[in-house]
């Protein structure tokens, strides 16, 4: 079995509008001037090279933005532009929520249980509701929909609605799979939180975990709960994924993560003796550094010729602690020999790295085969992306343009044209 990288390709819409409480990179960079083309190639230059390192890549779509099916729910009416004017005279925030371009961040999507873990052996796929942020809860059907398409066959597939609002699930990016090998029975863990009153927002629920856990038909035995440390969230770890990143019999962990560490490396070595857990200290880099580095948020994975690569943002390589910390582990004797990193500054400013922009979904030969290949990329449709990106997307976007009609009308225009390159009909 292999894993196959679903990245969200970064839509025309990308801007920075400071929507994400609790996520310091959104409200750090609220209001400055956004560059959509270059965000999306800088999507499609991390794809490409997770294809040249002999990786099966894919992609999901932007959604329609902006949602104006959304904004007629607040009783805006006539046609779509007067839609869009009316709510950013009198709710500019609603209209903030509908141009949003966050589906980009796909390890928010859904959360993935594969095969080997399931009790009807088929991989299990739940959309996230994502309640917790407005402009992210408007995902979930379109999301559904797509994955509904992508993984349509029922032999192979089950994919689940996304859990009613109110019970924050934010999707693979607060759960983690620890096992010997992609294709053997693995341990998941989902990690969930607790919002403390006057803190940031925890945006992934217990009661949610749980219910994932449940649908998927996981075995309890190989299913733990982990609670997220508060530490870790008033840091600026909105998602596990900003402090944890595992792949097959190795996790990458700040000491910090957790509100029980030791339950965590226990559960683990329980089922995959042979794993290796490597520990970042507090004392060598800081909650706050690996907040800013996104060190964590790297994308760990199995080269086809065996050993595991580390694709981190160039953040990382700006951060003393942090850079000093990656060049100890290559020269040592660990799992993890080759870090590789990637200008990813766009999604970054708004807090996503690289493994907020992928899905990982782990399939056999035969799954893979009933993918719907629209989804899946070969060089030649990166090459054709990349050129229909720098015709069509925006160079810019400041905040005052996110009123302007022509904005709208390039937005559903790009996407369209995506839509038709890639074979799409609506
Ligand atoms: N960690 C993972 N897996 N994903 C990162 C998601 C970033 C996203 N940012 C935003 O939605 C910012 C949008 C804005 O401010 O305009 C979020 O906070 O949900």
């Amino acid at each position: 079995m292999r894993e196959i990288n679903f990245d969200g390709l970064v839509g025309p819409s990308h801007n920075y509008a400071g929507l994400s409480f609790g996520n310091r990179a959104s409200a750090g960079h609220a209001g400055e001037i956004s560059r959509p083309r270059a965000a999306a190639i800088q999507g499609l230059g991390k794809m490409r090279r997770m294809m040249e390192l002999g990786l099966r890549q894919g992609i999901l779509l932007p959604h329609e933005r902006p949602l104006t099916g959304w904004l007629r729910r607040f009783g805006f009416t006539g046609p779509d532009d007067a839609v869009c004017a009316a709510a950013w005279r009198n709710e500019p925030g609603l209209l903030r929520a509908a141009l949003s371009a966050s589906p980009m961040w796909t390890a928010n999507a859904a959360t993935v249980s594969p095969a080997p873990d399931t009790a009807d052996g088929r991989c299990h796929l739940s959309t996230a509701n994502l309640s917790s942020m407005l402009h992210r809860s408007l995902e979930a059907p379109e999301t559904t929909r797509q994955l509904g398409l992508l993984f349509a066959s029922t032999d192979h597939f089950a994919l689940h609605p996304a859990l009613p609002h109110g019970t924050g699930d934010e999707g693979a990016a607060n759960a983690m799979r620890l096992c010997a090998h992609h294709g053997a029975p693995g341990l998941e863990i989902f990690v969930w939180g607790e919002t403390r009153p006057g803190g940031f927002p925890a945006r992934q629920s217990r009661v949610a975990s749980a219910a994932i856990a449940r649908r998927h038909g996981l075995d309890p035995a190989r299913t733990l709960l982990a609670q997220q440390s508060d530490a870790a969230i008033q840091a600026g770890a909105f998602h596990n994924d900003v402090v944890a990143v595992a792949n097959e019999s190795v996790l990458l962990v700040h000491e910090q993560a957790f509100a029980d560490q030791q339950q965590v490396y226990d559960a683990i070595l329980r089922h995959v003796p042979e794993a290796t857990i490597l520990e970042v200290p507090a004392a060598q880099i800081s909650l706050e550094d690996a907040v800013r580095s996104y060190l964590f948020n790297a994308q760990l994975v199995t080269l086809p010729e065996g050993g595991m690569v580390l694709i981190v943002p160039d953040e990382c390589r700006k951060n003393g602690a942090v850079a000093a910390w990656l060049t100890a582990m290559t020269g040592g004797n660990g799992p993890v020999r080759r870090v590789e990193s990637l200008n990813l500054r766009e999604s970054m400013q708004n807090g996503g790295g690289p493994a907020c922009l992928r899905l990982r979904v782990v399939v056999d030969e035969a799954a893979e085969a009933a993918l719907d290949r629209r989804f899946l990329l070969d060089t030649a449709r990166l090459d054709g992306l990349a050129a229909l990106i720098d015709d069509r997307w925006p160079e810019r976007i400041a905040p005052d343009d996110l009123g302007h009609a022509d904005l709208w009308a390039d937005c559903r225009a790009a996407r369209q044209t995506l839509l038709g390159f890639l074979g799409f009909t609506e």
